[in-house]
């Protein structure tokens, strides 16, 4: 058994929520959000709704230039938007970021403006150099875009943090809480952190749990199930689609609550066999990873790939894209009417028509 960790938890201060934060802060503002893809959608469709002026910037040959003109939105060139704009999403890849900046952005970020982030990394490893008479702020939402707009149609919304990094108009904070309102994010709860403190931890946490982890975890469980003769159909049963349903109840009530609602052999399973798969091991790695993150290697890494064209970084995923449990899953959710069928991504294909949430 784990010993219990060494070092107690403090809560964050403040969460902000609905009655914290007024929409008047960016209601009467011109708001820019470049690019219309899984975050960008998702702030341009909630923030109009939320009565707000959006433009949408995009470069000239973008695909999602009609999805977004058919969604309602004006839609101009990037550096347009920005001269136009009082407060600017930043919603193109990371990697795209300092090319979009030194082109489009910075000849026309006159003082004043705001430039939002949904994530530190630019800032926090420096890859722009942003002037001192522009506020900016980051509004990151701790969930997909695609979550972000259909939690908004549902009328709720995804735990979002807030962060200043510059504040040179006095009302950077407002102009944060006000997006924030503005794309539901105060209908579950804002904290505030640091450029610093998100980058780190969401490149953690999608690197090492959430994303790698977890679908490593996944397709080991997949093959070893398979490898030793067991239908497919079961092992996608087993290790992808019953993870939803375990990690629902783990969000609704925590590790405590889902070990409630399962069965008693289960949780024996759980707490005896759990440690021996991901063991101390495990964490020496996850530590591992965390210093190179913080120590910018794998901003490095990362941007390097970007720029020689992601010739690694493609050749991975068209491995990936053949590993049975893709199959498997395919044609299972195809067959079955929950969670809406088969949500289909095709190559090329526009994040803002990948899901209903966005219509
Ligand atoms: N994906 C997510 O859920 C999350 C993302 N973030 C952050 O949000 C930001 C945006 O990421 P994400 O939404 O995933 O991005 P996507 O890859 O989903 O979308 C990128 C968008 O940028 C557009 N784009 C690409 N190049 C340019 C350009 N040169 N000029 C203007 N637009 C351009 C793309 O155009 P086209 O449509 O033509 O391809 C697309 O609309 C990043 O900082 C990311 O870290 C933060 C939290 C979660
Ligand atoms: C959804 C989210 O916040 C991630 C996984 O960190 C991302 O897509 O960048």
């Amino acid at each position: 058994m784990q010993p219990a960790p060494p070092f107690t938890v403090s809560m964050a201060a403040k969460i902000y929520t609905d009655k914290d934060a007024n929409l008047s802060s960016i209601k009467r503002k011109k708001l820019a959000v470049i690019g219309f893809g899984s975050q960008g959608h998702a702030h341009a469709l909630n923030l109009k709704d939320s009565g707000c002026d959006v433009v949408i910037g995009l470069y000239a040959k973008s695909k999602s230039r009609e999805v977004a003109q058919k969604l309602g939105f004006e839609v101009m060139d990037t550096a347009e938007a920005v001269a136009a704009a009082d407060v600017i999403f930043v919603a193109v890849p990371d990697t795209v970021i300092p090319s979009v900046y030194e082109k489009d952005i910075a000849p026309n970020l006159t003082k004043g403006k705001c430039l939002l982030f949904s994530h530190g990394f630019a800032i926090h490893f420096g890859t722009i150099e942003v002037p001192e008479d522009v506020d900016v702020i980051m509004v990151a939402p701790k969930g997909p875009g695609h979550t972000v707009r259909s939690q908004f149609v549902e009328k709720k919304g995804v735990p979002t943090l807030i962060a200043i990094h510059q504040d040179a108009t006095g009302k950077a904070h407002k102009i944060a809480l006000g997006w924030a309102k503005g794309i539901g994010g105060t209908r579950a709860g804002v904290f505030e952190t640091n450029f610093r403190e998100e980058t780190v931890t969401d490149l953690f946490g999608e690197q090492v749990v959430l994303c790698g982890g977890a679908s490593a975890l996944v397709k080991a469980g997949f093959e070893t199930l398979v490898e030793a003769g067991y239908q497919p159909e079961m092992a996608y049963f087993e290790c992808l689609h019953e993870l939803k349903l375990i990690v629902d109840l783990m969000v609704e009530s925590g590790i405590a609550g889902m070990r409630f609602s399962i069965s008693e052999t289960a949780e024996y399973g759980d707490v005896t066999v759990g440690p021996k798969i991901i063991d101390a091991s495990v964490k020496k790695r996850m530590q591992k990873q965390l210093k190179a993150i913080e120590d910018g290697k794998f901003a490095k890494e990362w941007t390097e790939e970007y720029n020689n064209g992601c010739k690694n970084f493609n050749a991975i995923r068209r491995e990936e894209a053949k590993h049975p449990i893709e199959k498997v899953g395919t044609k299972l959710r195809g067959m079955m009417s929950w969670l809406g069928g088969a949500k289909k991504v095709g190559k090329g294909q526009s994040q803002a028509s990948y899901v209903s949430g966005s219509k």
